[in-house]
């Protein structure tokens, strides 16, 4: 209980900082990443050229005090043993899962339904169903619980049903190319090499289902013989994949009643055991640097991205960092606003929550703006947005 109350007193000068404007301090509690983030908070009081030269919650970059929010929540828990690996948001990603059982439910059997038949399918029957668990693993991403502010955020029909209905909302849909890539390198790799898709791994709970299925499905397709998934080492932007997370999905998925969902947990696991789905933790994805710095900041990361065939980005925030969250103009390329980060061909998957996005044709966006104001952030539209080899 002592914990407890410091925690939360913790907690509620945070937020009296946050309301009131105060100055950015710096992490006092020692952990991996406390000397890189005060490193950065210099590097930020040393843009700031008013009186006092420092850094204030209201006018700081966004996606800095977004992250800089949610690193000193994990703060003040771990200032609080022993209640330090406490997760504040677990509770709500555990109902996002148990809320959106239907739906997991029909994925789960689609699945299995499909694995029966999937070695007599013919080329376009292939394609279109990676399509289909594209786009699942796309509208997936409208669950996040950042933007419904910790609030109910569940799917609770059956969203393969909605596919057609939901096209038209993919503002750039390079599908194709994913397709080009994966299939070509099935074609022509020699027996024993590897096709390895990395994933970027975003929100836990309904989200992280779609990407297991995508995953599953890579594999059982010979799309990729390996699959590496990216989380979180510590809880953020609420619903966000740790790996506690990632194993407790598993679990649950094995333990159902349904058969079907059950097989699928059966598989994931033994995926696991043979080193075929590999789960990778790294402090970077946590820190507020924007990706194009990865090679400086994490070059261990980066050199991992670089083994892949194929990255997978999933989500809004990935795609803030991708881009440095800048206020592009809607038509600059995506490479371009990739500022040079390219560890390997790489696609965004995400829907669009945050006022930002790049890579559309002249005109789209202003049309946007005029049929639909809030197009940007309501997690209405969506994007497949690829980077080829150089
Ligand atoms: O889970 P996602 O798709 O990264 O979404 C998180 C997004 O939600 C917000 O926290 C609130 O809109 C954004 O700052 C952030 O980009
Ligand atoms: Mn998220």
């Amino acid at each position: 209980m002592e914990a407890e109350k410091k925690a939360i007193s913790l907690l509620s000068k945070l937020r009296n900082e946050l309301q009131t404007d105060k100055p950015i301090i710096p992490l006092v509690e020692k952990f991996a990443d406390t000397d890189i983030w005060n490193q950065y908070l210099e590097h930020q009081q040393s843009l700031v050229s008013e009186s006092d030269g420092k850094p204030r919650w209201f006018y700081s970059p966004w996606l800095f005090v977004e992250c800089y929010m949610y690193r000193r929540i994990h703060e003040a828990v771990i200032q609080s043993p022993p209640i330090d690996d406490f997760d504040v948001f677990k509770e709500s990603k555990e109902q996002n899962f148990f809320e959106s059982q239907e739906s997991i439910i029909a994925l789960g059997t689609h699945l299995q339904e499909l694995l029966k038949t999937i070695e007599d399918l013919d080329e376009n029957n292939l394609k279109n169903e990676f399509f289909k668990l594209l786009q699942i693993s796309l509208w997936g991403n409208k669950c996040d619980l950042s933007l419904s502010s910790g609030n109910t955020s569940s799917q609770k029909t059956n969203i393969i049903n909605s596919l057609e209905q939901f096209k038209p909302f993919i503002l750039v849909n390079d599908m194709e190319h994913l397709w080009s890539l994966l299939s070509n390198r099935k074609k022509t790799r020699g027996k024993g090499t590897v096709s390895r898709v990395d994933i970027v791994l975003d929100n836990s709970g309904f989200e992280l289902v779609t990407d297991f299925i995508l995953a599953d499905f890579l594999l059982s397709s010979k799309l990729a013989t390996e699959v590496h998934f990216y989380g979180k080492t510590i809880p953020w932007f609420v619903s966000d994949t740790t790996i506690h997370d990632f194993n407790w999905l598993i679990e649950q998925v094995k333990h159902s009643n349904h058969k079907h969902l059950s097989k699928c947990g059966v598989d994931w696991e033994n995926y696991i055991k043979m080193g075929r789905w590999v789960y990778h933790d790294h402090i970077f994805w946590t820190l507020p640097h924007e990706f194009c710095a990865m090679s400086q900041v994490a070059p261990d990361l980066y050199a991992e991205l670089q083994k892949a065939h194929l990255i997978l980005f999933k989500g809004d925030l990935n795609y803030r960092k991708l881009t440095g969250d800048r206020k592009w103009e809607f038509t600059i390329p995506f490479r371009q606003a990739l500022n040079g980060f390219h560890p390997a061909p790489l696609c965004s998957i995400r829907t669009l929550k945050a006022e930002i996005q790049v890579g559309l044709q002249p005109g789209q966006g202003e049309q946007l703006t005029a049929s639909d104001p809030s197009w940007l952030t309501t997690g209405k539209y969506g994007v497949f947005q690829f980077d080829g080899p150089l």
